[in-house]
């Protein structure tokens, strides 16, 4: 199902069962793909239900039909805590799902929990850089940003996807790949993100949404608001990949008020 024109496709289920199986199938189509094509499989990671949503990658067929070893697997948001904190998104994913699968240790790319939140991000997008000159990540044809094969983000219900909340001035970021943010409108205050520009250059986006306290954001996002609509209020409206595929996974209730869902 289509939302408003360059909205994205909209991927609406009953139950969280079939959208982690059809997430699972999606991953793991494009993880084929990007392998095929380059060799590699870049993903971004993000926190919140995403992750347990995946658990489906560690199973059958899945398990044993991904090349693992071919993924690289960065994180599109990370809070400035350390990696054994029960909110890293490190730790969330290396517990739910990266420990469960073949992906190389030396293939994870998590922030430097040791260093000041700025230093880390700058780290990082080193890091980044780093990865583009191997080749690991290509880089988009419209701007010199990496392009991921594929970035997976969650909605909160103010409509930020990663650590890019609604009115902040990361949100008009165009050089950096990366940013920081120290004032965070959920704790953890301090957070590392990927910046608009990098998201919007990826092959393909998914944005998560599910539970009924997202339905107004999605309705926001997705829907058409009139021109005058003041984007920087639901961030999730301003994910729109310039060359790649934007899809939205939702359940019943996240797509709710969603007008394109009618
Ligand atoms: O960093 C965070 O504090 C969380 O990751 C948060 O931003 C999350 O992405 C949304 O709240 C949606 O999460 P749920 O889908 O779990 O509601």
């Amino acid at each position: 199902m289509a939302a408003a024109k360059g909205r994205g496709d909209m991927r609406i289920f009953d139950t969280y069962d079939e959208l982690a199986t059809d997430l699972a199938e999606y991953v793991a189509q494009l993880s084929e793909s990007s392998v095929k094509e380059r060799g590699y499989f870049t993903i971004a990671l993000s926190g919140g239900s995403l992750i347990s949503l995946l658990w489906k990658l560690c199973e059958a067929p899945y398990n044993k039909t991904v090349d693992w070893t071919k993924w690289y697997v960065l994180w599109a948001e990370e809070r400035a805590v350390s990696k054994n904190h029960s909110d890293s998104n490190y730790k969330l994913a290396k517990d739910s799902f990266l420990s469960k699968v073949s992906i190389l240790n030396n293939h994870m790319y998590s922030i430097n929990d040791s260093k000041t939140v700025e230093d880390a991000a700058m780290q990082y997008e080193f890091t980044i850089r780093q990865l583009v000159k191997a080749r690991v990540l290509s880089v988009s044809g419209v701007n010199d940003c990496p392009k991921f094969d594929l970035i997976l983000l969650c909605m909160g219900s103010d409509g930020h996807i990663a650590a890019l909340y609604p009115h902040h001035p990361a949100l008009e970021l165009k050089e950096d790949w990366i940013t920081h943010i120290t004032d965070s409108s959920e704790p953890p205050p301090e957070r590392i993100t990927f910046t608009l520009p990098v998201i919007n250059s990826a092959s393909n986006v998914v944005v998560l949404a599910t539970g009924e306290d997202k339905a107004r954001a999605v309705h926001l996002a997705i829907d058409n608001v009139g021109q005058d609509f003041d984007a920087s209020s639901v961030p999730a409206r301003l994910v729109e990949p310039v060359d790649g595929k934007l899809v939205w996974f939702m359940d019943m209730a996240a797509a709710s008020q969603a007008t394109a869902n009618e």
